[in-house]
């Protein structure tokens, strides 16, 4: 459990600390006062990575020179530093220097609005989503998916040098790379989706949808391996790489229809809900840990009967910290963080 949070110029938040008291948590306050950030701020201690933003350093407060958050998490302290150059994380005050080791010690899972871009979004949100689920897992995935970034960049850069009158030779021990350490990636992808849809099936009738995940790669690995071995002239008049895992989506399906093309709103969201809902098992299963639910104002989406039934279907044994613009009653089994303009914060 999250036992206490500070967050020092965090986007509008400067100087911010909250003690965690209960395992249901309400921020409330209104618009722009900052309650996403904080959601966004315990996600960013978990996986470096911030939810809503690619562009990390927009964390930083605006004229300020670093972000930082300090977690108190089971007795584990974890702090992280962002500046413009890059981030420094620490656990229990010694310094990790590899990101690898860093995350994975606890485990969130975010249902936020920026989820439905998931169905509706392209490829690129689908892939985010397996490689920021399976990174936390796995540090092999972690280590995989840095590696074939790395050699993607270095393949991309030679063939900008290259002519097709070139000797391949160099080009082709690089691609053997890039398709070897792909390969894993690809074997984790096809795995975490298929493991996915077993968890979805047992969901199934939360909200009487049907929901399967179908795992699309850009080629199968046959063709990406002949790909790479034949077709170099086309690479090199592009000066890019086609083919390869850094093109893959997956489908999603509700009662055999495409959500991406058919799904309304309100579907995409439910949707999502029960995508996260399977994501949560597929994590204990995986790593034995109960993840932080941060769900950054889902509910006041739903209608009352479905907040009830999403409400119901969490496991009790999550923490969960949810932000809302609506007010919410007080009860003995909730915390409420009342968050106002002034950055002044207290806890009821
Ligand atoms: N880098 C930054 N420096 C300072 N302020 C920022 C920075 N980035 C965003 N902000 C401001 O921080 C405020 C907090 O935004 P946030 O989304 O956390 O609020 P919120 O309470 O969740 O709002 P809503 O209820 O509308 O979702 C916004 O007013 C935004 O303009």
């Amino acid at each position: 459990m999250i036992e206490q949070i500070e967050l020092k110029n965090f986007r509008n938040l400067e100087n911010y600390s909250i003690k965690l008291q209960k395992p249901l948590v309400i921020i409330e306050g209104l618009n722009g006062v900052g309650k996403t950030s904080i959601l966004e701020a315990i996600y960013f201690t978990a996986t470096t990575k911030s939810h809503r933003t690619s562009q990390e350093k927009d964390i930083i407060q605006y004229q300020k020179e670093f972000a930082f958050v300090k977690l108190k998490q089971n007795q584990q302290i974890h702090e992280i530093v962002l500046t413009p150059n890059g981030k420094r994380t620490w656990i229990n005050k010694h310094e990790i220097r590899k990101i690898s080791d860093y995350i994975g010690k606890f485990h969130v899972v975010m249902f936020s609005p920026e989820d439905l871009m998931l169905i509706k979004g392209g490829p690129s949100e689908r892939r985010y989503f397996m490689d920021m689920e399976l990174m936390q897992v796995s540090k092999e995935y972690l280590r995989a998916l840095n590696t074939y970034k790395r050699i993607l960049k270095q393949r991309n850069l030679l063939l900008k040098k290259i002519s097709i009158d070139d000797d391949y030779t160099f080009l082709n021990i690089i691609s053997e790379q890039l398709y070897q350490v792909g390969c894993i990636i690809y074997d984790e992808r096809e795995k975490f989706i298929q493991q996915l849809n077993l968890k979805l099936s047992h969901l199934k009738t939360t909200y009487q949808l049907d929901i399967s995940l179908h795992y699309e790669p850009h080629m199968n690995k046959d063709q990406w391996l002949k790909y790479l071995k034949t077709k170099q002239k086309q690479d090199i008049l592009h000066q890019t790489s086609y083919a390869g895992i850094h093109k893959d989506d997956f489908k999603v399906l509700y009662n055999g229809l495409n959500a991406k093309d058919n799904a309304s709103q309100g579907t995409i969201r439910l949707i999502v809900i029960e995508l996260k809902l399977a994501l949560l098992e597929w994590i204990k299963e995986h790593t034995q840990q109960d993840a932080v639910l941060l769900l950054d104002d889902v509910l006041s989406e739903l209608d009352l009967e479905r907040q009830k039934i999403f409400l119901e279907k969490l496991s009790k044994k999550h923490q969960i910290i949810i932000s809302s613009a609506l007010h919410i009653e007080s009860s003995a089994d909730l915390q409420k963080i009342v968050l106002t303009k002034e950055k002044d914060v207290y806890a009821k």
